[in-house]
C-alpha cells in the first residue's frame, strides 16, 4: 500500500511523481514569475469576481492545508472575464505557507518567496461539476494572491479565529457569511499562464491568475497558521508547515500581464 501524499521527505513534491506522472508533464504548477519575461496583453480583461457570503458553508482541515468550502449549485459566486471566457464557479479556498517567513508561497516572484499564498479555486460552467471540469484543459481557474508580513489583517482573522475547531486532520465545522473578496488585494493587476494542480492529482487544467499585489498578514497571525496539524487526533502531533510544492519548469509557456 503506497502511503498518501504529503509534504515530508517520505511523501513530499519530489516523490509525487511516483504515483502521479503528470508530475513531470509540460503545464506544471507552480512557477517562478519573472515580470521582466512576462509579456503585457492589452487584450486581458479586468478580473470580475462576484462573491455571495451566503454560499460560504464550512471550514476545515482536509490533512493538507485549510480549505473553505462553499455551496456551488448556482452562480452565486463566480469568476468572469480575466484571461477567461465564460462563467467559473467558486468551490473553496485554501492556503499554502511555510515553517518561517522567509518561505511558504508556492508561485515564486524573480525568486521571491511570500511567507503565504491564498488560492480562490473556480471551476467551468460549461462542464457539470468540479470534478468533471478538474479532468478538463480549461476546466480550473485558480486566484492566487501573495500575503506580506505587515499589520495584522482583520478579514484574515475570522480564519484564524475558527482553528481551534479544526486543529486535527478531518476536523471541520460550520462557517457562515464569510465574503472571500475580502481578501482580495485593492490593485487586481495579475499575471497569467496556463498551468496545473499544485498538489496531486497534479492535473494540467486550470488557467492561473497571480495578483501582483499582495495583502497583509501579522506575524502573530502567521504564528497562527502554523498551529495547526497534518496529523489527526490521537497521531503523533505534526505541525502544519511547508505545505507548498516549489516552483517547477516553465517548459516554453507564455506568461502575460494583465498590466503594464
Ligand atoms: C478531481 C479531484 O481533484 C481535487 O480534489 C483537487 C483539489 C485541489 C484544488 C486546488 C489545488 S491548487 N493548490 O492548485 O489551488 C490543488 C488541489
Ligand atoms: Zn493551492
Amino acid at each position: 500500500m503506497s502511503h498518501a501524499w504529503g509534504y515530508a521527505a517520505n511523501n513530499g513534491p519530489d516523490r509525487w511523481a511516483d504515483n502521479f506522472p503528470i508530475a513531470n508533464g509540460p503545464r506544471q504548477s507552480p512557477i517562478d514569475i519573472v515580470p521582466g519575461q512576462a509579456s503585457y496583453d492589452a487584450g486581458l480583461k479586468p478580473l470580475n469576481l462576484q462573491y455571495d457570503p451566503s454560499t460560504c458553508l464550512e471550514i476545515l482541515n482536509n490533512g493538507h492545508s485549510f480549505q473553505v468550502t462553499f455551496i456551488d449549485d448556482t452562480d452565486s459566486s463566480t469568476l468572469r472575464d480575466g484571461p477567461i471566457s465564460g462563467v467559473y464557479r467558486l468551490k473553496q479556498f485554501h492556503f499554502h505557507w511555510g515553517a518561517s517567513d522567509d518561505k511558504g508561497s508556492e508561485h515564486t516572484v524573480a525568486g521571491t518567496k511570500y511567507p503565504a499564498e491564498l488560492h480562490l479555486v473556480h471551476w467551468n460552467t460549461k462542464y457539470p461539476n468540479f470534478g468533471d471540469a478538474a479532468s478538463k484543459p480549461d476546466g480550473l481557474a485558480v486566484v492566487g494572491v501573495f500575503l506580506k508580513i505587515g499589520a495584522k489583517n482583520p478579514n484574515l482573522q475570522k480564519l484564524l479565529d475558527a482553528f481551534d475547531a479544526i486543529k486535527a486532520k478531518g476536523k471541520q465545522t460550520s462557517f457562515a457569511n464569510f465574503n472571500p473578496a475580502t481578501l482580495l488585494p485593492g490593485c487586481l493587476d495579475y499575471w497569467t499562464y496556463d498551468g496545473s494542480l499544485t498538489t496531486p492529482p497534479l492535473l494540467e487544467s486550470v488557467t492561473w491568475i497571480v495578483c501582483k499585489e499582495p495583502i497583509s498578514v501579522s506575524p502573530e497571525q502567521m504564528a497562527k497558521f502554523r498551529s495547526l496539524l497534518f496529523s489527526a487526533e490521537g497521531e503523533a502531533e505534526c505541525c502544519m508547515v511547508d505545505n507548498y510544492r516549489p516552483p517547477q519548469p516553465l517548459k516554453g509557456r507564455p506568461v502575460r500581464a494583465s498590466f503594464q
